[in-house]
């Protein structure tokens, strides 16, 4: 493992991640391998988390492809020097800002969306012309292996290493020395990387999770609201990090959301949602368990059907939840979604406001005011309004937390720049260097030079 962190160092000092026409051609390749590998990758996803291929495409690679598009046609612009603006004491000068690469990055991977939480990233950091250590989820075993087999035929072997394993092996990998590591899952583990990285002063982004809010105002297109409601909840079987995690609502409105989500499921579903192509299934069995004791005492107004053999669990909704259930302690991580009564906008902002800050914030209301106000009046990594999960498919928008859902973000240019030191240059002119001269007198000694 040592090894392999000091033949990636070695290629970095080489000084071939650098040029832009290699990040290119890199890049250029990850897109091939992308698209003449689409098989073996949409395989390995499907058989990680009981995939169909439709939604492994839609959910995975479809934004891998989008993000290396946008990145190609930008990263010309990016990697261009910025002039910065000048004093008076620099006005002959030069001055700019020079974005460069960081080093030797480490990127941790999560399970839930195995090929695009590695792969994103590294996109990013390959564009600022890092060497990068890609660690995928060791509990998408297949996605892990299928990205440690492709990766190597396809870009530089020496620059960009899989390193798999399980805890182990990336707490000794978190031994080692990165200029950047970027990881993605719990909070818990959050903590353990940025510890290790603190040894050796590593900057890091933490991409975590927690318990994303979802408010449904009464003055709201109802039936657009459940359709996209049950849309992002139940995709993946409820395993997104920016899932909605509950509703808060007045109380009159629970009947009509719990009818309207069943309808949309069988929509989306059909008669039977276990029979589904489009239906995920839990990941393992850990899992499973826990988000079963979440169950515990709620009222279940739809769903709540389970099979241990299988991991399933039925597209589920709660009503008139207590904030003190077991439910409301933690992320869900599930197709269980609980409705919160609250009685107005203001009582839902003093709820958002009393919890951990989350990594999504949702808000259906015809009314622009009212949803401002609550972005205004609240925090979360992103928001979107009238719809969930979207603010994650726009390369132009930074993705991220803050507080405990998270530290920095990545996408598009804001991956550019987390993995970029923005270097500060001012080149000195030679002339005027009289100006020391006039001031060699007995009142300004020479030493006084600007
Ligand atoms: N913000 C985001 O972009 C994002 C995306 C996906 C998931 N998440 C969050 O991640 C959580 C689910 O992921 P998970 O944590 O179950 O994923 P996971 O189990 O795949 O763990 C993530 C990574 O951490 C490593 N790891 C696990 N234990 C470790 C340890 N003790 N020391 C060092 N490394 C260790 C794993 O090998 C893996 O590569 C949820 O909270 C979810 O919200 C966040
Ligand atoms: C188009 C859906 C992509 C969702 C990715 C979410 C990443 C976090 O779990």
């Amino acid at each position: 493992m040592d090894c392999k962190v000091q033949r990636a160092r070695a290629a970095f000092r080489s000084g071939r991640s650098r040029p832009l026409q290699f990040r290119l051609q890199q890049l250029e390749a990850l897109r091939r391998m992308v698209q003449e590998r689409e098989r073996d990758i949409l395989e390995a996803i499907g058989a990680d988390l009981c995939k169909s291929e439709f939604n492994a495409y839609g959910q995975e690679v479809i934004s891998i492809l989008g993000e290396i598009d946008h990145v190609l046609e930008k990263l010309p612009k990016w990697v261009t020097p910025k002039p910065a603006e000048k004093n008076l004491l620099t006005m002959l000068d030069e001055a700019y800002i020079h974005s460069e690469p960081l080093g030797v990055v480490l990127i941790i991977g999560a399970w839930n969306y195995p090929f695009v939480l590695t792969i994103q990233p590294l996109i990013g950091a390959i564009a600022a012309g890092n060497a990068v250590i890609i660690k995928p989820s060791e509990v998408s075993e297949n996605t892990a292996k299928i990205v440690s087999k492709l990766l190597p035929q396809y870009l530089d072997q020496d620059l960009y290493v899989v390193i798999n394993g399980g805890v182990k092996e990336t707490t000794e990998l978190l031994r080692q020395r990165f200029d950047h590591i970027l990881y993605t899952g719990n909070t818990a583990v959050g903590k353990i990387v940025m510890e290790a990285a603190a040894k050796h002063l590593t900057p890091v982004t933490l991409e975590l999770g927690g318990k994303s809010p979802c408010y449904v105002d009464k003055d709201c297109d109802l039936d657009i609201a459940c359709r996209r409601i049950t849309w992002g909840k139940y995709m993946n079987c409820g395993q997104t990090c920016i899932a909605p995690d509950y509703i808060l609502c007045e109380p009159s409105l629970q009947s009509q959301i719990v009818q309207k989500i069943k309808e949309t499921v069988k929509e989306f579903y059909g008669e039977n949602v276990k029979e589904s192509p489009d239906y995920e299934r839990i990941i393992n069995l850990h899992h499973f368990k826990r988000i079963i004791n979440l169950l515990e005492g709620q009222k279940i107004a739809y769903g709540g059907e389970t099979d241990e053999a299988t991991c399933y669990i039925a597209p589920t909704v709660l009503t008139d939840v207590d904030p003190e259930a077991k439910v409301m302690q933690e992320e869900i991580f599930g197709p269980i979604l609980p409705i919160v009564p609250v009685k107005n906008a203001d009582e839902a902002i003093k709820f958002i406001n009393d919890h951990e800050k989350p990594l999504a914030f949702y808000i259906f209301s015809r009314n622009n005011k009212l949803i401002k106000r609550m972005i205004d009046e609240t925090s979360s990594g992103g928001v979107t309004g009238n719809d969930v999960i979207m603010h994650f498919t726009l390369s132009s928008l930074p993705f991220g937390g803050v507080g405990s859902s998270g530290i920095g973000a990545y996408h598009g240019k804001h991956s550019f720049d987390t993995f970029s030191h923005q270097r500060s240059c001012l080149l000195k002119s030679l002339k005027r260097e009289g100006w020391i001269l006039l001031k060699n007198d007995p009142v300004q000694p020479p030493t006084c030079r600007f």
